[in-house]
């Protein structure tokens, strides 16, 4: 753990980035091709401001939300990351944990480095969470079947099906330095040990298992008729691809650009995300990630049409900066700056954030109401 105090996300970045070796961090923080995506995730935020309501009791604040019949403390879950053992030993057990303290939710990734058994137990055991599987439409069908037969053993609400990623985005830095799972470490969700995705190169060791053929028609009947869990779709930034979500009966869709690690150029998700909640009206949840990293970035996507906000780098630099506390800290950063936003902002409950009774100002040329 590092010395100096960890305030704000951006702290946490910096002091997890001084602790971690180059390679993993880059593979951590990096994006796609020009990086212009991972940049603009988050920069995005700032052309839009808030409009405080004054003289509003805010003495009682309620920022939960439910999801999955379940309240959670506040409009903030942990997206799945790959191979957090490279952030801390204790990798995704720690963060089910620290999930679980927080009262908020997880995904597991299909790259987990325990099994989805042990990581919704460790968090089970501290408190009430749920967690979701997050799943590739794979070219081992069986092997597909398989992970979606155990997340739902083990009491995952919903398969997250990443839809972005038919092969894997364009990554210079990470090819640079040569990133590779450290030796030792075990993928048991997609059955693989670091030593087996090691042997083969760098785009087929992540690639490989990923389906480059998959398509609306193949997964989701074929989903929906092996698992009676949630289907959400992650990694969607147009109005028409909610409209297909919705055809096909999917449960939510996470607003998502891979955190800019898949096809870099594309907008920045709180950019496409009004225009997707238009679409969906109400008839589909609207989740996002990618970039969130203040109190304001969750209030803002909120009154910009979102249910919830997911973060994965957060939860990262968390975990390398110390581990299950680490998370825990980024958690509550981020759990107490909302809170404080919705004070100074005049709202006391999720449902008066809104687009139209605050307004949202955009400062790219003169401000005017969205
Ligand atoms: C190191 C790393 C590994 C990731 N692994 C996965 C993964 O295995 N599956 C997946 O769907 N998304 C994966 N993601 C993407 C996240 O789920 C999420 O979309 C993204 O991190 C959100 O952006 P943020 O990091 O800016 O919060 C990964 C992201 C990072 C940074
Ligand atoms: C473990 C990796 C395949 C995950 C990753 O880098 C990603 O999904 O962006």
């Amino acid at each position: 753990m590092a010395a100096e105090k960890v305030l704000c996300i951006a702290d946490l970045e910096k002091a997890a980035s001084q602790i971690l070796p180059a390679a993993t961090r880059d593979f951590f923080n990096s994006g796609a091709t020009s990086q212009v995506t991972v940049r603009e995730n988050s920069s995005s935020y700032q052309k839009y401001r808030i409009l405080p309501r004054v003289l509003k009791d805010v003495s009682q604040v309620s920022t939960k939300i439910s999801l999955f019949d379940r309240d959670i403390s506040f409009p903030l879950c942990v997206s799945p990351a790959g191979l957090q053992a490279m952030a801390h030993p204790d990798g995704e057990l720690a963060t089910s944990r620290a999930c679980a303290k927080a009262g908020t939710n997880m995904g597991i990734s299909s790259y987990a480095n325990h099994s989805v058994e042990q990581i919704t137990t460790a968090g089970k055991e501290i408190g009430p969470i749920h967690h979701v599987m997050q799943l590739y439409s794979m070219a081992d069908r069986e092997k597909e079947a398989r992970i979606v037969r155990r997340a739902e053993a083990a009491g995952c609400k919903a398969i997250f099906l990443t839809a972005d990623s038919p092969v894997l985005g364009v990554r210079y830095n990470e090819w640079r330095t040569g990133f590779l799972p450290s030796p030792g470490l075990d993928n048991p969700i997609i059955e693989k040990t670091s030593e087996q995705i090691q042997q083969q190169s760098h785009d087929d060791g992540f690639s490989s298992f990923n389906s480059a053929s998959h398509s609306w028609a193949k997964e989701i009947p074929w989903l929906r008729s092996i698992t009676d869990m949630e289907i959400w779709i992650k990694g969607i930034l147009t109005p028409e691809d909610v409209e297909t979500a919705i055809e096909y009966g999917c449960d939510g869709v996470i607003i998502s650009n891979h955190g800019g690690r898949q096809l870099d150029e594309t907008p920045a998700t709180v950019d496409v995300l009004p225009a997707c909640a238009k679409a969906a009206r109400g008839r589909i949840r609207i989740h996002i990630d990618g970039g969130v990293r203040s109190g304001s970035d969750i209030f803002k996507a909120l009154a910009l049409g979102a249910e919830c906000c997911w973060v994965g780098r957060p939860m990262l630099w968390g975990l390398a900066y110390n581990g299950q506390q680490g998370v825990e800290l980024m958690l509550d950063i981020l759990y107490q700056d909302f809170k404080r936003s919705m004070q100074l902002a005049g709202c006391k409950s999720i449902s008066e954030i809104s687009q139209s009774s605050l307004g949202i100002f955009r400062s790219d040329g003169p401000l005017a109401r969205l």
